[in-house]
């Protein structure tokens, strides 16, 4: 099976092409919530992004306000559109969902100010006085709560008067192959950035280039169609899983393989066969595989814990997820919700500081709220094919990410 663009990508490549000194190309870009707020931010500010069949071709232009920017839930328009509205000129106002409210925001804001620009608010709803420039600098955060403060300050940085050094001092953090995601694309767009001092990247001022970007597909969403084969003892083929990629979702195939499943990288793509329900496994009697249980770092790949705890539930032997506290601030508090609906299923899920510990119990049905996160649905749904009768309440919240996840998922079982 196919599955579409990346999110990641697709937001720093329009950031990108909307700051540079010519016109770009997005090739496949996802097509999503997130990104479809994101192009039309930019497009509020002044950028062209025009559909070309598969593609967005984006023209820019001179940034400037006023504008209203809707983040809806979207963490990389909250934390990647303010550092670059800091160059338009005008009024900018930024809001998003109701839970949007609530996500972090105070330190890139206060990195931003220290910058030079003029914002009020602490988090969202926000407003940004563009002055038409920024003088930029240094600036000294404390990234541990989102590794998107330094991707967000790094992807507008070089457009900055005196360009731009950002240094974390704090717990470590979290989520870094996206910041190497963010530091690969600059350079490919001919920024100039040096990463070589540990927690410290520098920008030089200059221009970014217009260029085409052919966008991976999202490795991350994909893990939800793997962990079905996972669970069920079948067999799903992701094809175009790069050989090489900065993308976190990359992790899943070592987990996937800790837990049991045979994984295949090829020039087909990344196929996974699952060890199997358990023998005289009927439902609703069981947690139902045989997978086994892990003990694992998700520090650096967070975005993952949905589903590798979904797949944990229905294991056997306890598994612990370490190295997460920073998903209390995601789409909704995951590790909360994680073990709130887990437990309501009959399972028994404990949260720690930094994680959670999953010990397997036999499974029954019950509505399964998602909390407007994509990621939560799709761990119901997950669960779901184990366990008769889970009913995910908003399924639909998976368009943040996948334009038509319920699609993708029946035609998968269909064996389309
Ligand atoms: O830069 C990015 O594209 C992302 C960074 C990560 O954020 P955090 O560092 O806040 O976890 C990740 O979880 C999110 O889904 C996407
Ligand atoms: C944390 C996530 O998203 P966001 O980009 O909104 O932070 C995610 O997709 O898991």
């Amino acid at each position: 099976m196919s599955i579409p663009g990346s999110k990641s990508i697709t937001n720093r490549a329009l950031i990108l092409a909307a700051l540079a000194d010519g016109p770009s190309a997005l090739r496949a870009p996802l097509r999503s919530r997130d990104t479809h707020l994101m192009a039309d931010a930019l497009r509020s500010l002044g950028a062209g992004i025009a559909d070309e069949g598969n593609d967005w071709l984006v023209t820019p232009s001179t940034l400037r306000g006023p504008a209203d920017v809707d983040c809806g839930l979207a963490g990389t328009v909250m934390r990647f559109v303010p550092p670059a509205a800091a160059i338009a000129d005008g009024e900018i106002r930024f809001d998003g969902d109701e839970y949007a409210r609530e996500r972090p925001m105070g330190t890139i804001l206060n990195a931003l100010r220290g910058l030079g620009a003029d914002i009020t608010g602490d988090r969202l709803p926000f407003t940004l006085a563009g002055k038409g420039a920024l003088a930029g600098g240094e600036v000294t955060i404390d990234a541990s709560a989102s590794s998107q403060f330094v991707s967000g300050l790094l992807l507008s940085g070089c457009r900055y008067d005196n360009g731009l050094t950002v240094r974390h001092d704090g717990k470590p953090v979290p989520s870094m192959p996206h910041i190497e995601m963010t530091v690969q694309m600059l350079r490919t767009a001919g920024v100039d950035v040096d990463d070589t001092e540990a927690d410290t990247w520098q920008v030089r001022p200059g221009p970014i280039h217009g260029r085409e970007w052919v966008i991976e597909p999202d490795l991350s969403n994909a893990t939800p169609f793997l962990a079905a084969a996972a669970v069920t003892g079948g067999t799903v083929t992701v094809t175009g899983w790069p050989a090489e990629t900065t993308q976190p979702g990359d992790a899943i195939r070592e987990i996937l393989a800790n837990m049991g499943c045979d994984v295949e990288l090829s020039t087909d793509g990344l196929a996974i066969r699952g060890p199997g329900p358990r023998r005289g496994w009927e439902p609703p009697q069981g947690a139902g595989t045989t997978l086994s249980g892990v003990d694992v770092d998700l520090h650096e790949v967070g975005e993952l814990t949905p589903t590798v705890a979904a797949l944990a539930a229905l294991a056997e032997g306890q598994s612990v997820l370490r190295g997460i506290a920073h998903l209390r601030g995601h789409e909704t508090d995951r590790l909360k919700a994680l073990a709130n609906e887990l437990n309501a299923l009959g399972g028994d899920v404990e949260e720690t500081d930094d994680g959670l510990v999953i010990r397997p119990r036999p499974l029954h049905g019950g509505p399964w709220a998602a909390y407007a996160d994509h990621r939560m649905a799709t761990a119901g749904a997950i669960l779901g094919l184990v366990v008769d009768g889970v009913e995910v309440d908003d399924i639909g919240c998976t368009t943040k990410t996948i334009p038509d996840f319920p699609g993708m998922w029946s035609a998968m079982l269909g064996g389309n």
